[in-house]
C-alpha cells in the first residue's frame, strides 16, 4: 500500500486529495484521541481500522469521512492499494514513516533547543533591566498583622505597592491576549464550544474500537494530564457559566517580558509532533512550565523568582540534551503525578478563622513537593497583597440572578492559589461564615458552581488544568456541593469523567443544615433532592448539605483515625453516621499534618520581636524560658520563671470545652499558676473570659480576639496548653504546642487521642497528659499530675519536651497518604 496523505481533523469533515482519484481503493487508517489530550501522536499510534465502510469519495478526489463520535479527533493517513498487496509492502512503508517522523522530530528538537537558548539570553537582558528599574521586593517581606489579627504579608501594601499591583494587571492583560492567540492554534478540540455540548456528547469509549487501548495506558495518560494535557484556553463552554466577558488587551507595559512569554508560549504548545512532546517534558519536570509562563508577564514577580527560573529554564535545556546526562529523579509521587485542586472557604494567611485555614494553606505545599501540580481555590475576601488579576470572568446564576466572578492568582512555594472575586464575597472578611442561612448558602452555591470550572478557566503559569487526571479536595459542608455539581452538571452527561472529587469532614458539626425548601436554591435536577433530604429526631425532615456531599464524593476522609471512628457513632456522627457507615467503604481518617516552617520555634517571625527569641532544642531552657518573660510581660503578668504558665487558645464554643476550664479556675487559682486565653466565639465565654481576667487579674488573662501573633506568642511562652475540647477532629493546637516544647493536656478525643501519647513516668514515654471523659474533675486530675512533674521532675518534663520537639509532625506524611486516597479515587469507576 501507499500512503497518498496524512490529514487531522475533526470527524465528519470533507477532506479534499488532489489529483488522488483513481480506480484503486483509497483506505483510511485512523489514529485517534481523546478530547482533552494535546499529546503528540505519532505515526506508531495509527490503527487501522476498517472504516473504508464509511468512507465516500466523489468524482473530483473529495474524501468524507463518517465515523467516531463528536468532539474527537482524529489523524487520517489515506493509503491507496499499490497492487503488491503484502504485508511487505505494508512494513515497508510503515518503516519509511517512522524514518521519516524520527527526522522530523530531531529537526524540531534542535530547533527548540536553539529557541530556548536565545529566550534565556533575552530573559538574562531583561532580569537585568529589571533590577536596575525597580526596587527589590524582597526587601520589604515580613508579614505584619492587620487590625484584626489576620496574618497578611506587607509586601506592596503600601500605595508603592498597589501601583506594582496595577502595572502587573496590565501585564496580566497581555497575558490573556497572548492566550487568546494560542487559541486559534491549539488543536484541543474541548475549546470548540459545539464539541462540547450535551446534545452531541456521546461517550468515546463506547464508540472507539480502541477504547481499550486508552483505559490500559493510564499512567501515562496521568502524566500527561498533569502536564500537557491541560487545557490553554477559557473559551470551553460551561453548563453553568452564561457568558464570559474578557476585556480587550491593554498595550504590553512590559514589551520585553511579553516577547519572551510569546515566544514561550508557542513553543509550548506548538502543534507539531516534536515540540509538543518536548514541552510536554518540560512541564512534566515539576512546575517548570508554570513557573515560566505565569512569571513572565510580571516583572516583579519576575524578579523575585528570576533564580528560580533561571535555573528551570537550563534544566529544560538538559532534559532535553539528546545525551539525557542529567536526568532529574522522578517526583515523589511516581507516575501517579495527578492535578489537584483543593477549595477551601478559607486560606491562610490571607483567610482564616480556625484550623481549616491553616489546611488550606499547607496541605497543598506538602502535594506540590510530591510533585502534583497543585491549586487551592478560595474566594477573595478583601485586598490581598499577592494575587494577580487573571482577568478571566464568568458569570453565575444564583437564585435566579446573574453573579460575576473574577479569578485572582497567585504561585507561591509551588502551588497556584486562585482567588473568586464575587461582590458576594467582598467585605466579609472578618466573618466569612457570617449573614443568615440563605446569604451563606448562597455563597456557597456560587462558589462551588464556579469552582468545578475553574480548571477550564483560569490559566495557571499559561496552561488551564483541564479535567483529565483532575482531583477535587473539597472541604466541610462549605464546599460539599462541589462533588455534587460536579456529577450532576458533568459526569451524569459524560462530561468530565476523569475528574474526581474527595470530601474531607473537619467538623461534622457544622452541616449546612436547612428546611427542605432550600434545595431550591442549590439549582439541581429534581431527582438530586433525594440526595440532601435526611430526617433525625432532631432536626425532623430537613435539608443537609453535608450528607449530599458525602454521597456524591468518590472518597471521604477525616483528619484523625481517632474522629473517623467516632463519626460512625450516633454519639459522633451528628446525624449523619448512618450515611458514614454506608460509605464506609470509601471512608479514611488521615492525621492533619503542620506547616513546619510557619510553626516552628526556630523560625517563627513573630518571636523576633518584643523580648521574644527564636530557639530549638538546643536552646530550649534559655529561649523558651525567655519567650515566657517576654509574654509574662507583654500581658502585665508577673515576670516569674517559676510559675506555671497555662494557655488555651481556640474558639469560645462548646466543642472546645472552655465551659470545662471555667470550673477548674478556682481550682487552678489556689495552684499558684498564671492562666492565659485566647479566643473569640460565643459571647456568654467571652464574657466569661473577661470576667476571669477582671478577678484575678494578677494571674489570668482572657484575651477576647482573633491575633494570630498572639496565638504564636502563647504558644512559645507557655508552659502548658489545655485542650479540653469535648469533640476534636484533629486539633492543631496540640501539635504546634509540642513542637514549641510546650506539653498539651487534653481530653483523649478524637485527634487528640492520635496524636497525644500519655505521659509513662515508669517508662518516661509519652507526651502530654490525657484524661478520659470531658469533665472539670478529670481536667483538674490530669492537671494537677502535670503540675506536679513539672515542679517536681524536671528531668522527665525536659523528656517530655524534647520528645515532643523531635516528631516528625509536618505534612509530608499526611501528603503520601492523601495521596494514595486521590490515586484510589482516580482508578474507582
Ligand atoms: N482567637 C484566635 N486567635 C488566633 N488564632 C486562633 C484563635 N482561635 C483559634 N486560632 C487558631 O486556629 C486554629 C485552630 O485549629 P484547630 O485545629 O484547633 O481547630 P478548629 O476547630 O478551628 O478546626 C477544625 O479543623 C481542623 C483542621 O482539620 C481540625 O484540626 C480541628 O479538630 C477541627 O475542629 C489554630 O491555628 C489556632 O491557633
Amino acid at each position: 500500500m501507499a500512503s497518498i496523505g496524512t490529514v487531522q481533523t475533526a470527524i465528519d469533515s470533507s477532506i479534499l486529495l488532489h489529483g488522488r482519484n483513481c480506480h484503486r481503493p483509497i483506505i483510511p487508517i485512523l489514529a485517534y484521541r481523546s478530547k482533552k489530550s494535546v499529546d503528540a501522536w505519532g505515526l506508531t499510534n495509527f490503527h487501522t481500522v476498517g472504516f473504508s465502510r464509511n468512507l465516500c469519495q466523489d468524482n473530483v478526489g473529495r474524501l468524507s469521512l463518517c465515523c467516531g463520535s463528536a468532539g474527537w479527533r482524529w489523524r487520517i493517513k489515506f493509503v491507496q492499494a499499490t497492487g503488491k498487496g503484502s504485508e511487505e509492502a505494508e512494513s515497508d512503508d510503515e518503516q519509511d514513516d517512522a524514518l521519516q517522523a524520527t527526522i522530523e522530530k530531531s529537526k524540531k528538537v534542535l530547533a527548540m533547543q536553539r529557541d530556548l537558548l536565545k529566550q534565556i539570553a533575552e530573559r538574562k537582558k531583561l532580569v537585568s533591566s529589571i533590577k536596575s528599574s525597580i526596587i527589590d521586593p524582597e526587601s520589604n517581606e515580613l508579614p505584619y498583622e492587620d487590625s484584626n489579627g489576620t496574618f497578611l504579608s506587607n509586601r506592596m501594601a503600601t500605595t508603592e505597592g498597589d501601583k506594582i499591583n496595577e502595572d502587573l494587571d496590565h501585564e496580566s492583560l497581555s497575558t490573556s491576549s497572548v492566550h487568546s492567540a494560542v487559541n486559534d492554534v491549539n488543536e484541543n478540540p474541548a475549546s470548540t464550544s459545539s464539541e462540547y455540548s450535551f446534545a452531541n456528547m456521546t461517550e468515546p469509549g463506547k464508540d472507539l474500537p480502541h477504547n481499550e487501548i486508552f483505559f490500559e495506558s493510564k499512567p501515562e495518560r496521568q502524566l500527561k494530564a498533569t502536564t500537557s494535557e491541560t487545557v490553554q484556553s477559557q473559551d470551553v463552554p460551561s453548563a453553568l457559566s452564561k457568558s464570559s466577558v474578557t476585556p480587550s488587551p491593554e498595550p504590553f507595559s512590559n514589551k520585553n517580558s511579553y516577547k519572551w512569554l510569546n515566544n514561550a508560549t508557542e513553543t509550548s504548545i506548538s502543534g507539531s509532533e516534536t515540540s509538543t512532546k518536548v514541552d510536554s517534558d518540560k512541564l512534566k519536570d515539576a512546575n517548570v512550565g508554570t513557573t515560566i509562563l505565569s512569571d513572565a508577564p510580571s516583572s516583579l514577580k519576575y524578579q523575585k523568582n528570576k533564580d528560580a527560573q533561571e535555573s528551570s529554564l537550563e534544566e529544560n535545556v538538559k532534559v532535553q540534551d539528546p545525551a539525557g546526562e542529567d536526568v532529574k529523579p522522578p517526583p515523589l509521587a511516581g507516575p501517579n503525578v495527578m492535578n489537584i485542586i483543593l477549595v477551601a472557604a478559607e486560606c491562610a494567611p490571607w483567610s482564616k478563622t480556625g484550623g481549616l485555614g491553616d489546611v488550606a494553606g499547607a496541605l497543598p505545599k506538602a502535594l506540590a513537593r510530591r510533585g502534583h501540580r497543585v491549586m487551592v481555590v478560595a474566594p477573595r475576601y478583601s485586598n490581598y497583597a499577592e494575587p494577580q488579576n487573571s482577568q478571566v470572568r464568568k458569570i453565575y446564576k444564583v437564585d435566579g440572578q446573574d453573579m460575576e466572578v473574577t479569578y485572582f492568582q497567585a504561585y507561591i512555594d509551588g502551588v497556584d492559589f486562585v482567588f473568586m472575586d464575587s461582590p458576594m464575597f467582598r467585605h466579609i472578611e472578618n466573618n466569612i461564615y457570617g449573614g443568615n442561612r440563605v446569604d451563606i448558602l448562597k455563597r456557597m452555591v456560587l462558589f462551588c458552581k464556579a469552582a468545578v470550572e475553574v480548571p477550564w478557566h483560569v490559566p495557571c503559569g499559561g496552561f488551564c488544568y483541564g479535567d483529565g487526571n483532575l482531583v477535587f479536595i473539597a472541604n466541610d459542608w462549605h464546599t460539599a456541593l462541589l462533588p455534587v455539581y460536579l456529577k450532576a452538571y458533568y459526569r451524569d452527561n459524560g462530561l468530565m469523567k476523569y475528574t474526581r472529587s474527595v470530601l474531607v469532614i473537619h467538623n461534622i458539626a457544622h452541616q449546612g443544615r436547612g428546611p427542605v425548601d432550600d434545595f431550591s436554591y442549590v439549582d439541581l435536577p429534581p431527582h438530586y433532592l433525594d440526595l440532601f433530604r435526611l430526617y433525625d429526631p432532631v432536626g425532623g425532615e430537613h435539608f443537609n448539605i453535608f450528607a449530599a456531599g458525602l454521597k456524591a464524593a468518590d472518597r471521604v476522609l477525616t483528619v484523625s483515625h481517632g474522629y473517623s471512628w467516632e463519626l460512625k457513632t450516633s454519639e459522633g456522627g451528628w446525624g449523619l453516621h448512618g450515611i458514614i457507615n454506608e460509605n464506609d467503604w470509601k471512608f479514611r481518617g488521615i492525621v492533619n499534618g503542620i506547616d513546619t516552617k510557619d510553626w516552628n520555634p526556630k523560625l517563627d517571625i513573630f518571636l523576633q520581636s518584643d523580648g521574644y527569641v527564636n530557639y530549638s532544642l538546643d536552646t530550649l531552657q534559655t529561649g523558651k524560658a525567655q519567650c515566657k518573660a517576654a509574654l509574662q510581660k507583654e500581658l502585665g503578668l508577673p515576670v516569674r520563671a517559676d510559675v506555671p504558665l497555662i494557655g488555651f487558645i481556640g474558639r469560645l464554643d462548646h466543642q472546645k470545652g472552655v465551659d470545662l476550664i471555667a470550673k477548674a479556675v478556682p481550682w487552678m487559682m489556689d495552684q499558684d499558676v498564671q492562666l492565659v486565653m485566647l479566643g473569640t466565639g460565643r459571647p456568654d465565654l467571652e464574657r466569661m473570659l473577661r470576667h476571669f481576667e477582671g478577678v484575678y487579674s494578677d494571674r489570668v488573662r482572657g484575651w477576647v480576639g482573633f491575633s494570630v501573633k498572639t496565638a504564636h506568642r502563647i504558644t512559645a511562652g507557655a508552659d502548658i496548653l489545655l485542650m479540653p475540647s469535648r469533640f476534636e477532629p484533629c486539633g492543631l493546637n496540640q501539635l504546634y504546642a509540642m513542637c514549641y516544647g510546650t506539653i498539651p493536656v487534653v481530653h483523649a478525643v478524637g485527634g487528640l487521642r492520635d496524636t497525644v501519647q500519655p505521659f509513662n513516668p515508669f517508662e518516661e514515654t509519652g507526651l502530654g497528659w490525657t484524661f478520659g471523659r470531658a469533665e472539670a474533675n478529670e481536667l483538674i486530675n490530669a492537671l494537677g499530675n502535670c503540675l506536679i512533674t513539672y515542679r517536681q521532675y524536671k528531668k522527665s518534663w525536659e523528656g517530655l519536651q524534647r520528645r515532643g520537639m523531635t516528631q516528625d509532625l509536618s505534612w509530608d506524611n499526611a501528603a503520601q497518604n492523601y495521596e494514595e486516597v486521590l490515586i484510589a479515587a482516580k482508578y474507582q469507576w
